[in-house]
């Protein structure tokens, strides 16, 4: 975990010096400031895990004023220092959002353990709803990042047949998200529960695949010195997902058609004959139709596999997609590596926009973890990215096609003013450390306005403030 980060801020210098000290001596990175001003602006760079707030803080020396500030602070625990004879005062904080409070004179020892208690309280809160959020249902369609109206049928595609046996048939090209939308579908089905088994039919040299796929006795090949189940039993009750189907041999071909025609085979060199039932989804970054007419791919196969047909599309052609995949993916790297996400400024944000992405979300995904693995100090910056990609130093923000998405006439206007407003949203929240109060500052809306437009377009992430 990283050391937890705590402001205080109190209007007596000495008190805060002294605090300062025994805090950091437990090991926190602190901060102190002496009213409600120098908070906001220490939090704008500074994300603060825990606050000490004094009620009576300068100009106004007025504790309402401070505790109308609560709201807007309360993401975090917010422990509440109260002097002599503000009880009632105390009291009003917590029924406005306030974790705790302390009374002064502070005990060096009672600050420690109610801000142990309430950082490792606040921790535990924050997994469970990350842990609920995961295994929620509709959890597996949040997984499929995008807003463009290409994204938003395929999630809707996604839940209508997820639910039913359909076959499913996922095509476009390679680094699209054809297998994390084939997830999807297993995950929302009835067969959940049940294996999702992923085999890269293009991977396994053609004289094992059957082998892999069906399983064999003992001895029913060299080397074969006992039986093992193949990867259709193994899916039996689930879903296969066939990848890169395009690349299976002719002669697999037949015998795959055989088992959905039948729903059983024979294992290599068995008699007894396998009964399964398995949802088959394919996907493919070739054209199987053009494969059927050149006689690469059997046409009644073709026909057996494609069931339902999802097509993703390039994320070039999707530039309002690549702003949520980048907050996307830092919350999820931060999650992994158990620290706050790390931000692009401004101008790395502008670069990401603007290149053309022909590896699709794969290649920015990598790109990204790249650029993150050399960033300081939780920013990503356009030098750090010109230490692996030299052209970026080039870079001109001003010349970038994806930061206002271009004018496309097969969208409507409200799919472009969406894309537009995806784009600055997330430029803005990357900039001010997705602290969403500046954020909402910058963008002239109110912080409950700019919290709503984050939840419709799914641009929160977690550890966000
Ligand atoms: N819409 C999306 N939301 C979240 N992550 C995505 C999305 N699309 C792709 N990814 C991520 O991009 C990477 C590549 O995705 P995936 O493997 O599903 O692509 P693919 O189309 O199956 O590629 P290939 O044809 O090369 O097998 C993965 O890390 C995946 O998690």
């Amino acid at each position: 975990m990283h050391q937890a980060r705590i402001i205080l801020i109190d209007d007596e210098p000495a008190f805060r010096t002294l605090s300062c000290e025994w805090l950091t001596q437990e090991g926190y990175q602190v901060q102190t400031g002496a009213s409600l001003a120098e908070l906001t602006k220490q939090l704008s760079q500074f994300d603060a895990d825990l606050i000490l707030l004094d009620l009576s803080l300068p100009p106004h020396f007025n504790p309402q004023h401070t505790l109308s500030a609560l709201p807007q602070l309360i993401d975090r625990p917010v422990i509440i220092l109260t002097g002599h004879g503000e009880r009632e005062l105390a009291l009003e904080a917590l029924r406005q959002g306030a974790w705790d409070f302390l009374a002064k004179p502070i005990d060096p020892d009672m600050l420690a353990v109610v801000v142990k208690r309430a950082l490792t309280k606040h921790l535990l809160v924050r997994e469970i709803h990350s842990l609920k959020s995961d295994l929620a249902p509709t959890s597996a369609l949040n997984r499929l990042i995008g807003a463009s109206a290409s994204m938003n049928n395929i999630r809707t595609l996604v839940e209508r047949i997820a639910p039913t046996d359909v076959r499913v048939l996922v095509t476009g090209p390679s680094g699209t998200g054809k297998e994390v939308i084939s997830r999807a579908i297993h995950d929302l089905s009835n067969r959940a529960q049940h294996p999702f088994i992923s085999v890269h039919c293009g991977a396994i040299p053609a004289e094992l695949l059957e082998s892999e796929l069906f399983g064999h006795t003992k001895g029913a090949f060299t080397g074969a010195d006992k039986a093992r189940q193949g990867l259709l039993k193994l899916a039996d009750g689930g879903t296969l997902f066939l990848d890169e189907i395009g690349e299976m041999p002719q002669a697999m071909q037949i015998k795959l058609l055989r088992v959905l025609q039948e729903g059983s085979f024979y294992p290599v060199g068995g008699r007894n004959l396998e009964t399964i039932d398995v949802r088959l989804v394919s996907a493919t970054n070739a054209d199987l139709a053009e494969k059927v007419r050149l006689g690469e791919f059997r046409e009644d196969l073709y026909y057996r596999i494609k069931g339902v047909n999802i097509e993703t599309c390039p994320l070039d052609e999707r530039p309002e997609d690549i702003a949520l995949l980048i907050t996307h993916f830092l919350a999820q790297q931060a999650k992994v590596e158990a620290q706050a996400p790390k931000h692009p400024n401004s101008s790395a944000f502008n670069w990401f926009m603007q290149q053309s992405w022909p590896g699709n979300v794969r290649e920015l995904k990598s790109t990204l973890d790249s650029v993150t693995a050399i960033a300081r100090n939780g920013i990503i910056t356009l030098e750090d990215i010109a230490l692996l990609y030299p052209s970026a130093s080039a870079h001109h923000p001003t010349t970038n096609h994806h930061q206002l998405p271009a004018i496309n006439t097969e969208q409507t206007l409200d799919a472009q003013v969406k894309a537009l407003e995806i784009s600055l949203i997330s430029q803005v929240l990357a900039t001010h450390h997705n602290n969403r109060t500046h954020a909402a500052q910058a963008l002239g809306l109110s912080r409950q306005g700019l919290l709503k437009k984050i939840e419709r377009y799914g641009l929160s992430s977690k550890g966000q403030q």
